[in-house]
């Protein structure tokens, strides 16, 4: 009997030794989603429910080796990118990705749900000049698009002047996550000519450790599924409502969203 293989993606973050996000909640979510994960490793943090208490970055060369292991072997069909540290781990991953010829997922980390920093103020500037170009999704929260443009968003009217700035910088699609705005969760995508929102209910639940992450690798997977950007987008938005809807409690402060909610019924 021979068994097909499932498509496969890449998540390219930093670890997160509770579970909640980064790596691992990326491969939580394509377990979930029914894509074949693999990782690569930029920094290993150390963290729990009440914050990040410390990081340490992979030396570049590691991190060429593990894409090139994986690329040049494995292959891919989608590639998600979160945390990367800093300016030469941002140069290292941009280079490799503009020559791999599937979708990139970047997910701009900046800082923790608990306000710790996850990038070096200095690789602002390389995500702009050397990542944005290369992805094909980009999925900035508020304060991430402030930090990357300057645009402050105050309300969902607001949402598509901070798309446009973000798409100056050279992604193909801006989805802007409009969470942390009050009333129900409205992301935009665009890609400068068509235009979507998405809204969904908002669960008012404290545990949503891993929210960004989460969403970013949905969509990832979708792609790599088949889904063209809205599509996957939807999806991806759908999947990470639910697991919002039943985050839980863990250790004695923020819990991560449940990646397994489609399982548990
Ligand atoms: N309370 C909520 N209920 C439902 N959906 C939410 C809620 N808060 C955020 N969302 C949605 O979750 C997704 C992730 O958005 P969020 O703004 O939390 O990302 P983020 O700040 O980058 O997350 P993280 O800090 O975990 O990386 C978006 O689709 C957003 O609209
Ligand atoms: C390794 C890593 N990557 C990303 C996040 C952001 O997730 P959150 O904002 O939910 O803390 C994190 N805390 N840790």
């Amino acid at each position: 009997m021979t068994v097909s293989s499932p498509p496969r993606v890449l998540t390219v973050a930093g670890s997160d030794s509770g579970g909640g996000a980064g790596i691992q909640a990326d491969l939580k979510t394509m377990l979930a989603l029914g894509v074949h994960g693999m990782s690569v490793i930029a920094a290993v943090t150390a963290q729990n429910s009440v914050g990040v208490q410390g990081y340490w970055e992979l030396p570049p060369e590691a991190v060429r080796a593990q894409l090139g292991s994986v690329l040049g072997d494995i292959g891919v069909q989608a590639v998600k990118t979160g945390m990367l540290a800093s300016p030469v781990l941002v140069e290292t991953v941009s280079e490799v990705l503009a020559g791999v010829g599937a979708p990139v997922v970047v997910d701009p980390v900046g800082v923790s749900k608990h306000g710790d920093a996850l990038l070096a103020p200095e690789a602002v500037e390389t995500v702009k000049a050397r990542l944005l170009p290369v992805a094909t999704v980009v999925t900035p929260n508020l304060w991430e698009v402030s930090q990357l443009t300057g645009v402050k968003v105050e309300s969902e009217a607001d949402l598509r002047k901070a798309a446009d700035a973000i798409l100056e910088l050279g992604p193909a699609w801006a989805l802007i996550k409009g969470g942390h705005l009050p009333g129900a969760p409205t992301d935009l995508l665009t890609d400068g000519t068509r235009e979507f929102r998405f809204t969904a209910e908002r669960h008012d639940n404290r545990h949503t450790h891993g929210t960004g992450c989460t969403l970013a690798s949905a969509i990832a997977s979708h792609l790599a599924l088949g889904e063209d950007v809205p599509s996957a987008v939807e999806k991806a938005k759908e999947y990470v409502t639910g697991a919002i809807a039943r985050g839980f409690p863990l250790g004695g402060g923020i819990g991560p969203v449940d990646h397994a909610w489609r399982w548990r019924g």
